[in-house]
C-alpha cells in the first residue's frame, strides 16, 4: 500500500489583506513552497494523490457551533472592512472572502485522508493544507486557524468507522488548545502536545497549556502538555520527549489510529519557535510513530513559517511514510536543564494516570512546578545565558538534510537449503571465495565447523559488505550457531575504521567480553539472567524477571533505553540476535525490529538460530517495511524491572545522557 498526499493550490489563493504584525508571517507561499519541494524531489510522482474536497455542514458540526459557522458563512460576502471587524473579535487571525472556502478544503483533505487510510486504500499519507486548524475552538478562530481540521477528522473517524482509540500528536511549536479543549474528557482520544510556553509568558499565554493539565474527569490522563520553558531545543530534547514520555504511554495506550498536527515550527530558522531541531528530526518522529495502529498515519499540515525549512521538513516526513530509510542524527548531546525539568512535571504529573510511569523511580511525590524551578533558576542563570535570551533571532543556517537513497534490494536472506526464501527477499547464494579473512576466521573460530557454517558465515559476511556499499538495506541469516555467528560478524565489522555496531541480544547467552572492549561496539541484551554487575559503558545487561516473556517489561527496556542508547551510539550497523529460547513473544519482536530501523540508515542484520525457524517470515515481513502489528494495551511491568531499568539508566546516564529524563542535566 501507498502514501497518500492531498493538495490543492486553490488553498493558496487568500491571504492578509490589512496590515497585521501578528498574522504576516502565514502566507500562501507556505504550500507553494512545501508541494514545490515535493515535486522537485520527486516525491509526488511516488505518492497517490487524492483529490481534496469541500467539507459539509455535518462534518463541520462535529466540532464546532451552529452559530460559528453561521457567521463563518457570511464572511465570503463582507466588505474589507467588515471582514476587517469581523475578525477583530478573535485573536491573532484574519479573514479572507476566500477563506471559509479553504477552510472547508483543509477540512475535507483531512477527512479524505482519514477515509483513504480507514478503507485501507493507502498505508499513510500527509495532507498539506492552509487555513491550519489546531487553535480553532467551538466558536471561535484563533491563531489563523478557522476549523479545527485533525479535531474534526478525530471525530469523523470515531462517528463513520468507529475507531476507539485515537493519539493525537500535535509537534507544532505552539499548544493547540483547540484540540485540548475538544477532546479533554475524552479518554478515546489522547492528545500529546509540546509547546514554546517559558512560563506563559509565550502565545497564547494560557495556563490551560502547561504540564498539569491532564484532562478531566474520564479524559484524566489523556491530554499530555510538554512545556518548553526556553528557546533553542535541539533534536536531543525532542527525541528524549519521544523517548520518556510519548512513546511509553502512546503504546500503552494502545491507538487504532494515529493522527500528526505536522506544524514545522518547531524547526530550526522558524522565528515563531526559535528552536533549533533539524528538518530531519521529522523523518526519525514520524518514523517513531508508524508502528503504532499498524501503520496508519495521518500528518496535517500546521503551522511552519521559514520557508526553507518547512520545505525540508515536509520532505522528510513524506520520505519517512514512503518507507525511505531514515538519515543519521549526529551530535545528539542530550536533553538540556530545562527539558529534563519539564519532562520530569510531566511525568510526575501523569505518573497516576499510566503504568509505564508508576515505578519511575526519579519522580518527586510532590508537585513541582517549573515556575519554582525558573524562579530558583533565575539567580544562578549566568551572564552569558541572560545574553543568549537577549540576542534577536538572528538568521539560522543548517546543512541541507542528507539524502535519503533506498538500496535497490531492501531485504537479503541467508538461509539454509530448504529453507524457502520469504516472497520480496533476496536469496544470497554462495559468494565466489571463502576470502583469506575467512580462513583466518576458519582457523580462528570455526576450526571444529562444519562445512555449513563456514559457507553460511561467508554469505553473512558478503550481506554485511553489500549493506555497506548500501547495495542491501538489511537482512536476515538463519543460522546454526548464533552466538557464533554473532562474535564472528562483530569481530569483522569491528576491524572496519569508522564501524560501529549496535549488538541487541534477546535472551541468555554469553557475550564474550573482547567484543565490548573496543568501544566501537555497544550492546544490549535483554534476557532473564541477572548479569546486571557485568554490566559496562558499552554492556547494558537488561534482567527482566520474568524474561523476555514479560511484555511491558521489554517495551520498557526498548524506549527507556535502547532508543536513547542507539540514538546517541549512532551506529553503522544494527546486529539484532535472537537466542534461542528467549521466549520474547512474535509481535514484541517485530516491534523490536521495527524499531531498530531508527538507527545506520536502516542497516539491520537479524541473526536467528535454525530452530527458530518459524521466525523467518514474521522478521522478513518487517524487514520489508511493513508495519509491526500492535502489542495490545500494556499492563505496567513488574516493580522489579521498572526498577532494574531505572538503575541501569542513573548508572548509564553520565556516559549515555539520552537516557537522562530527570534530574540534573550537565547541560
Ligand atoms: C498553526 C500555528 O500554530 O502555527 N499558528 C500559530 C499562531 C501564532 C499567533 N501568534
Ligand atoms: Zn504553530
Amino acid at each position: 500500500m501507498g502514501t497518500a498526499l492531498i493538495y490543492d493550490e486553490e488553498m493558496t489563493k487568500y491571504k492578509l489583506l490589512w496590515v497585521d504584525p501578528a498574522c504576516k508571517i502565514e502566507v500562501p507561499e507556505r504550500l507553494t513552497v512545501s508541494h514545490g519541494a515535493l515535486v522537485r524531489n520527486g516525491l509526488t510522482d511516488r505518492c497517490i494523490c487524492l483529490p481534496v474536497r469541500e467539507a459539509v455542514d455535518a462534518e463541520i458540526l462535529l466540532v464546532h457551533s451552529e452559530e460559528y459557522l453561521e457567521a463563518v458563512k457570511q464572511t465570503p460576502h463582507m466588505t474589507l472592512e467588515d471582514l476587517k471587524e469581523f475578525t477583530l473579535q478573535y485573536g491573532d487571525v484574519y479573514f479572507h472572502p476566500n477563506i471559509y472556502h479553504c477552510a472547508k478544503l483543509a477540512v475535507g483533505s483531512a477527512l479524505q485522508l482519514v477515509d483513504s487510510v480507514l478503507m485501507g486504500k493507502v498505508k499513510n499519507g500527509m495532507a498539506l493544507v492552509r487555513p491550519p486548524g489546531h487553535h480553532s475552538m467551538r466558536s471561535a478562530a484563533n491563531g489563523f486557524c478557522v476549523f479545527n481540521n485533525v479535531a474534526i477528522a478525530a471525530q469523523y473517524a470515531k462517528q463513520k468507522y468507529g475507531v476507539k482509540r485515537i493519539l493525537i500528536v500535535d509537534w507544532d511549536i505552539h499548544h493547540g488548545q483547540g484540540v485540548q479543549y475538544c477532546f479533554e474528557d475524552d479518554p478515546s482520544v489522547l492528545y500529546f502536545s509540546w509547546h514554546r510556553y517559558e512560563h506563559q509568558k509565550f502565545w497564547p499565554n494560557l495556563k490551560d497549556s502547561d504540564y498539569d493539565i491532564v484532562g478531566k474527569g474520564e479524559g484524566a490522563g489523556f491530554n499530555i502538555n510538554v512545556p518548553w520553558n526556553k528557546v533553542g531545543m535541539e533534536n536531543s530534547d525532542y527525541l528524549s520527549v519521544f523517548c520518556h514520555v510519548l512513546l511509553p504511554i502512546a503504546y500503552e495506550f494502545c491507538p487504532d489510529l494515529v493522527l500528526v498536527c505536522a506544524g514545522f515550527d518547531s524547526a530550526i530558522g522558524d522565528l515563531e519557535g526559535e528552536m533549533c531541531a533539524t528538518p530531519d528530526i521529522f523523518a526519525h518522529l514520524t518514523y517513531l510513530l508508524m508502528n503504532l495502529a499498524e501503520g496508519k498515519l495521518c500528518a496535517v499540515l500546521e503551522g511552519g513559517y521559514n520557508l526553507t525549512s518547512l520545505a525540508q521538513s515536509v520532505c522528510q516526513t513524506v520520505q519517512t511514510l514512503l518507507g525511505d530509510p531514515l538519515p543519521p542524527l549526529t551530535n545528539l548531546t542530550g536533553p538540556c536543564r530545562s527539558t529534563l525539568e519539564s519532562l520530569q512535571c510531566v511525568r510526575a504529573a501523569h505518573r497516576q494516570h499510566w503504568s509505564c510511569l508508576r515505578h519511575a523511580v526519579d519522580l518527586p511525590t510532590f508537585e513541582i512546578s517549573t515556575i519554582r524551578i525558573k524562579s530558583s533558576g533565575e539567580e544562578n542563570k549566568d551572564e552569558a545565558e541572560v545574553w543568549e535570551e537577549q540576542k534577536s533571532p538572528e538568521e539560522k543556517i543548517w546543512p541541507e538534510p542528507p539524502k535519503r537513497v533506498s538500496p535497490r534490494v531492501c531485504s537479503a536472506v541467508v538461509l539454509p537449503d530448504g529453507v524457502v526464501c520469504p516472497d520480496a527477499c533476496e536469496r544470497l547464494s554462495s559468494s565466489e571465495d571463502l576470502g583469506p579473512h575467512l580462513l583466518t576466521l576458519k582457523k580462528d573460530f570455526l576450526k571444529d565447523a562444519d562445512d555449513s557454517a563456514v559457507t553460511a558465515l561467508s554469505r553473512v559476511f558478503s550481506l554485511i559488505d553489500k549493506m555497506k556499499n548500501n547495495e542491501i538495506r538489511n537482512g536476515l541469516a538463519l543460522v546454526g550457531d548464533a552466538a557464533m555467528t554473532m562474535t564472528c560478524v562483530v569481530q569483522h565489522v569491528a576491524a572496519e575504521v569508522d564501524s560501529r555496531v549496535f549488538l541487541v541480544c534477546v535472551g541468555n547467552g554469553n557475550i564474550p567480553g573482547h567484543i565490548i572492549e573496543d568501544g566501537k561496539t555497544l550492546v544490549v541484551q535483554i534476557s532473564g539472567e541477572d548479569t546486571e554487575e557485568q554490566g559496562s559503558k558499552y554492556y547494558v545487561p537488561v534482567c527482566l524477571k520474568k524474561g523476555c516473556t514479560d511484555t511491558s517489561g521489554f517495551a520498557q527496556a526498548m524506549f527507556s533505553l535502547l532508543l536513547p542508547l542507539g540514538y546517541q551510539h549512532n551506529p553503522s550497523l544494527v546486529l539484532l540476535v535472537r537466542m534461542p529460547g528467549s521466549g520474547v513473544c512474535d509481535i514484541m519482536w517485530q516491534q523490536l525490529t521495527a524499531l531498530l530501523q531508527s538507527f545506520a540508515q536502516g542497516h539491520t542484520l537479524v541473526l536467528l538460530q535454525e530452530d527458530d525457524k518459524a521466525c523467518v517470515g514474521p522478521t522478513a515481513s518487517i524487514l520489508l517495511g511493513n508495519p509491526a502489528p500492535p502489542l495490545g494495551q500494556l499492563p505496567a511491568s513488574l516493580k522489579e524491572d521498572a526498577e532494574a531499568v531505572e538503575r541501569l539508566r542513573s548508572r548509564l546516564q553520565a556516559d549515555w545522557n539520552l537516557l537522562l529524563a530527570t534530574g540534573e542535566s550537565t547541560k
